[in-house]
C-alpha cells in the first residue's frame, strides 16, 4: 500500500471567522478519482485551494507525498483578448519542453491545434487544452475544478471519459469539483457531497440514497439520480468477478445493461 498522494485531516478554513469548510478529512491516492459535489458556497472551490495550498488552513493539516507534482484545472481561463495567442505559445509560456507540450495535447485530442487561436477554440477545445496544459506537466495529482464547463452534453460525457483514460495511462490520482450530477454519477469512483462539512461521501450508487444527500440536493435530484445505468469497460463472471472486455465465455454477461437501484 502506497502513501496516499494528499491527506487532509480536520482541514478547516474560516473567512473573517465564518466558516467556508468544516474539519474535513480526506485521503487522495494513485488511481482515485473523487469528485465534490455540492451546493453554491459549499466550500469546494476553498478545499481544493487548499489541497493546490493556495488557501492556508485556519485549523487541522494537510501533509503531501514529498517531490508531489501537481496539475491543476482551474474553473475559467482569463486571456487577454486583444493579444493573439496560438496553443503551441499558448502551451510554450507553462515552461514545459514543447515535445512534453505536443505529447499532452495529443493526449487530450487537440493535437492538430497546434497553431489555432485560443480565442477560437470551442468550449470542449478549451477545456481539453487546459487539461493538456496540466497533464504537460507530468503530474501525480490532477486537480480540476468544473472541468467540463461550457461543454455541451456529449463533450461532457466525452471529457469524463478521457479523464478516466487518463486516470488509467497515467496512473495518477484525480480530484475534481462537478456539477454535472448525472455524469458525476456514471464517472466517478467517489463522490463527497459537501456542505462546508462532509454531508456524505462514497460510491456514487450509495450517495444518492443516503438522507444527508436527499437533505441537501432534494428527493427530486436524489431519486432521479437513483437509478441510472453506467458503463462498463469489463464484464463481470456469473460470480460477480471482473474479466477481461471482450472475453466471449458463455458464462459472462454484459454489465452495461445493468441499472443501480
Ligand atoms: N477569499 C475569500 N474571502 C472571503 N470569503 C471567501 C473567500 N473565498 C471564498 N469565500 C466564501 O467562502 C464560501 C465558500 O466559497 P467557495 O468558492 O469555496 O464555494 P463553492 O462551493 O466552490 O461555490 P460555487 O459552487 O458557487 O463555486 C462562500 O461563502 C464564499 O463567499
Amino acid at each position: 500500500m502506497t502513501d496516499p498522494l494528499v491527506t487532509l485531516d480536520n482541514a478547516t478554513v474560516r473567512f473573517d471567522g465564518v466558516i467556508a469548510v468544516d474539519h474535513i478529512n480526506l485521503k487522495v491516492s494513485r488511481g482515485d478519482i473523487i469528485t465534490i459535489i455540492g451546493p453554491n458556497g459549499a466550500g469546494k472551490t476553498t478545499l481544493i485551494k487548499a489541497v493546490l495550498g493556495i488557501q492556508p488552513l485556519s485549523e487541522g493539516a494537510i501533509h503531501r507525498q514529498a517531490g508531489l507534482t501537481i496539475g491543476y484545472v482551474p474553473q475559467h481561463l482569463h486571456l487577454q483578448p486583444t493579444l493573439p495567442l496560438t496553443v503551441k505559445r499558448f502551451m510554450a509560456l507553462s515552461g514545459v519542453p514543447a515535445a512534453a507540450c505536443r505529447e499532452a495535447l495529443e493526449q487530450t485530442g487537440v493535437g492538430h491545434l497546434l497553431a489555432a487561436s485560443v480565442h477560437h477554440l470551442s468550449g470542449g477545445e478549451r477545456q481539453r487544452l487546459l487539461l493538456a496544459r496540466a497533464l504537460a506537466r507530468k503530474p501525480d495529482l490532477l486537480v480540476l475544478d468544473e472541468p467540463a464547463q461550457g461543454v455541451d452534453i456529449n463533450g461532457q460525457a466525452a471529457l469524463y471519459d478521457l479523464i478516466r483514460q487518463l486516470r488509467d495511462r497515467l496512473h495518477c490520482g484525480v480530484i475534481m469539483i462537478s456539477h454535472d450530477l448525472h455524469l458525476v454519477m456514471a464517472a466517478t469512483d467517489k463522490v463527497l457531497c459537501l456542505n462546508q462539512h462532509v454531508c456524505c461521501s462514497g460510491h456514487p450508487e450509495d450517495i444518492s440514497r443516503d438522507p444527508a444527500f436527499i437533505e441537501t440536493f432534494g428527493q427530486s435530484v436524489a431519486e432521479s439520480l437513483a437509478v441510472y445505468h453506467h458503463r462498463h469497460n469489463h464484464q463481470h463472471n456469473l460470480h460477480g468477478d471482473v474479466v477481461a472486455a471482450g472475453d466471449s465465455d458463455s458464462e459472462h454477461r454484459e454489465c452495461s445493461g445493468h441499472g443501480h437501484h
